[in-house]
């Protein structure tokens, strides 16, 4: 039975849940429990921390799990990503307030609190700066306005919580991070997590596209192919009036109003959207 460590709180917990769920798994319904396991799925869930998942897995103990990749590379840990999943976007950066250093160069002597000691010393000696790492387990904008840091290394999404004490972020982000799917290196690839793959793989792909129909004057099916090439290519169907045609395509989410407007403006009519709700790529 494939091995999996999900994360039981914080920021990742609600939507890895979410992306399990829709994936076909039984997932926990009361959070006290800390594994399940679901015999159809052919999966045991292991609920644990984030910060922790990416040390399991590394060991062995647990096959794969999800966690996010600022995570997993300040673990240290040999686990590998497999994929991204697309939830838990921020990106990891350098802060202080105005005036402090506008180059990671000029950090050179100051003191740098974060929780992801890991990642930046590594980002510190890569860029051949020597600095005092303070490591702290949270909250650690406030380290600069109790005078433990000049400088801080965070997880920023807003933006808000550095605003809100005055700093501001400096230099090229040290990393973009999200949740992805890590696993264990020396895993043994038939236990299953090739199946998880796919499954994690079907849900994002069907959480990015849409499904697309429309009918197409009989003419225009090669621009309009040109604007919905699908993932291969598109269905394309007689109708009874031999003028026209229906199409089929999968177009990316974002895209979806803009590429309408596209095909109303050639001559396409009827045009609908659909969600797409689970799929196999
Ligand atoms: N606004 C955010 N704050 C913190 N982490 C975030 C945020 N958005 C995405 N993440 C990602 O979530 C992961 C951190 O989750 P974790 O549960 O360890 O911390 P948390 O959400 O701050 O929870 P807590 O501090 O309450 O334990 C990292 O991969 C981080 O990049
Ligand atoms: O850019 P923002 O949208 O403001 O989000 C980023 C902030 O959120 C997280 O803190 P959290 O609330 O988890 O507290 P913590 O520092 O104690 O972990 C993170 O550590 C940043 O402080
Ligand atoms: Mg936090």
């Amino acid at each position: 039975m494939l091995r999996i460590a999900v994360p039981n709180k914080g920021s990742l917990a609600d939507s890895a849940a979410d992306m399990l769920r829709e994936a076909g798994y039984r997932t926990r319904r009361d959070p006290k429990e800390l594994v399940v396991t679901d015999d159809a799925g052919g999966v045991e869930l292991f609920y644990l921390r984030p910060r922790d998942i990416a040390v399991y897995v590394g060991s062995g103990t647990i096959d794969c799990g999800i966690t996010g990749r600022d995570l997993l590379l300040d673990s240290g840990s040999s686990a590998e990503e497999v994929m991204a999943l697309g939830f838990g976007a921020s990106t990891f950066r350098y802060a202080a307030r105005p005036g402090t250093a506008t180059t990671v160069a000029e950090i050179a002597g100051h003191r740098v609190a974060t929780s992801y000691p890991g990642l930046v010393e590594k980002h510190l000696a890569d860029h051949g700066v020597p600095a005092d790492v303070v490591r702290l387990d949270g909250a650690v904008e406030t380290a600069i306005t109790l005078g433990v840091a000049d400088v801080i290394a965070d997880v920023v999404e807003t933006g808000a919580t550095l605003r809100s004490q005055g700093l501001a972020v400096f230099g090229d982000p040290i990393l973009r991070s999200e949740a992805v799917l890590i696993r264990n290196t020396a895993a043994d690839p038939s236990n299953g997590v090739e199946v998880l793959r796919r499954r994690l793989l079907g849900v994002v792909t069907a959480r990015t596209y849409v499904m697309l129909d429309y009918d197409c004057p009989a003419d225009l099916v090669d621009r309009a192919t040109e604007i919905t090439p699908g993932l291969e290519s598109p269905t394309i169907s007689p109708l009874h009036d031999p003028a026209w045609v229906a199409m089929r395509a999968m177009v990316p989410r974002t895209s979806t109003n803009r590429v309408m407007d596209e095909l109303y403006d050639l001559g396409a009519r009827a045009i609908l959207v659909t969600d797409i709700a689970a799929c196999r790529i």
